[in-house]
């Protein structure tokens, strides 16, 4: 299994072009958070924002809006119980979220329905959390979708997605089961030293830390994912570096800090990220 290690960083994130606008970096779409679950679209979106992210818009249930304008006033939102909206925005972004904070019932399925049907192949689809879940509830067919797929399960969520017991999750067997679930698809599966599994190619990131063991860890994840993917476009590469990047960070919080939360590993991503383009710069 190939390591990922920190050169990934400088072969993706670059310096900007002095002529750039917001349109040249992403139009990211999250569709995430319900009543209980407000925290996962807004630890989504901010990670999206502060990861570079040209234009973030949030779908989600009206009741977290101010909190979300509140905590993020460089993210649009969107009412997701209104259809006609969210399928414009659906139609518009190039890196599509779906799932953190999602919840599992009716309306959350209609909405995987929803975008799995009008992806569209120049975009990008990250699934995550309870999309997952609700894609092995009801054993969805990933098939339809041309997009370019992006599955973020943690090793419960892939659990479910593959029928493979933690034990049982080997590099053969992931592998095998991905190519079953969506052959084309990318898929990481998140624990300590998460794997990458993408068209036969198998890599595995060395950092992070049990700091990191903390709610909101992996929506943050998917902000990160996104954000990358809008400004550099979809590659293996952008993703493992938008993986490595996470546990980077984290693994920095974590030499004077005990816990890392979302909100510090967010806050420092300008800084680390400016501190790579750079080097980058450099050569
Ligand atoms: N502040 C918020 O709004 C938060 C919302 N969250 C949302 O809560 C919903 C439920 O997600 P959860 O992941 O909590 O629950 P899940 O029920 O999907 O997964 C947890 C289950 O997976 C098992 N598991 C095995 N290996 C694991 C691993 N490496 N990491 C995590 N779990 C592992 C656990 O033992 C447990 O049985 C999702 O929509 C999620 O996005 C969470 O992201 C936490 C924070
Ligand atoms: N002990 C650990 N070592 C390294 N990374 C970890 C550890 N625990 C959690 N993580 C990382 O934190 C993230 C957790 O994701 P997830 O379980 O989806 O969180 P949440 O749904 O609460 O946002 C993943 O990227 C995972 O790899
Ligand atoms: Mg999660």
């Amino acid at each position: 299994m190939k390591k990922i290690n920190k050169s990934i960083l400088s072969q993706i994130i670059a310096p900007r072009n002095p002529n750039s606008y917001k349109g040249n970096y992403g139009k990211i779409l999250i569709i995430a958070g319900s009543l209980p679950f407000g925290g996962a679209a807004i630890m989504s979106s901010s990670a999206a924002v502060h990861a570079g992210a040209g234009l973030v818009t949030v779908a989600t249930v009206q009741e977290k809006f101010t909190a979300i304008n509140t905590k993020i006033p460089e993210a649009m939102t969107v009412d997701y119980h209104n259809i006609i909206e969210t399928s414009d925005a659906i139609n518009k972004a190039n890196v599509i979220v779906i799932g953190p904070g999602l919840g599992t019932d009716e309306y959350a399925k209609s909405l995987v329905h929803l975008v799995l049907d009008n992806a569209k192949a120049e975009q990008t689809l990250v699934l995550d959390a309870s999309a997952l879940t609700i894609i092995a509830q009801q054993k969805l067919s990933l098939s339809q979708t041309s997009a370019n797929l992006i599955l973020t399960p943690h090793q419960g969520e892939w659990r479910r997605l593959s029928g493979l017991d933690i034990d049982q999750q080997t590099e053969q067997n992931n592998q095998t089961a991905i190519n079953k679930i969506a052959p084309n698809a990318l898929l990481i599966v998140k624990k300590h030293h998460s794997e990458i599994y993408y068209q036969d190619q198998v890599s595995q990131i060395t950092a992070g830390n049990a700091g990191m063991a903390t709610g909101g860890m992996g929506d943050t994840l998917t902000g990160i994912i996104a954000a990358l993917v809008g400004q550099f476009d979809f590659s293996l590469k952008t993703v493992e570096a938008a993986l490595f990047l996470h546990s980077f960070v984290a693994d920095k919080i974590f030499e004077k800090n005990y816990v890392v939360l979302p909100e510090m590993l967010i806050k420092n991503l300008p800084k680390v990220m400016k501190k790579i383009a750079n080097n980058t710069a450099k050569g």
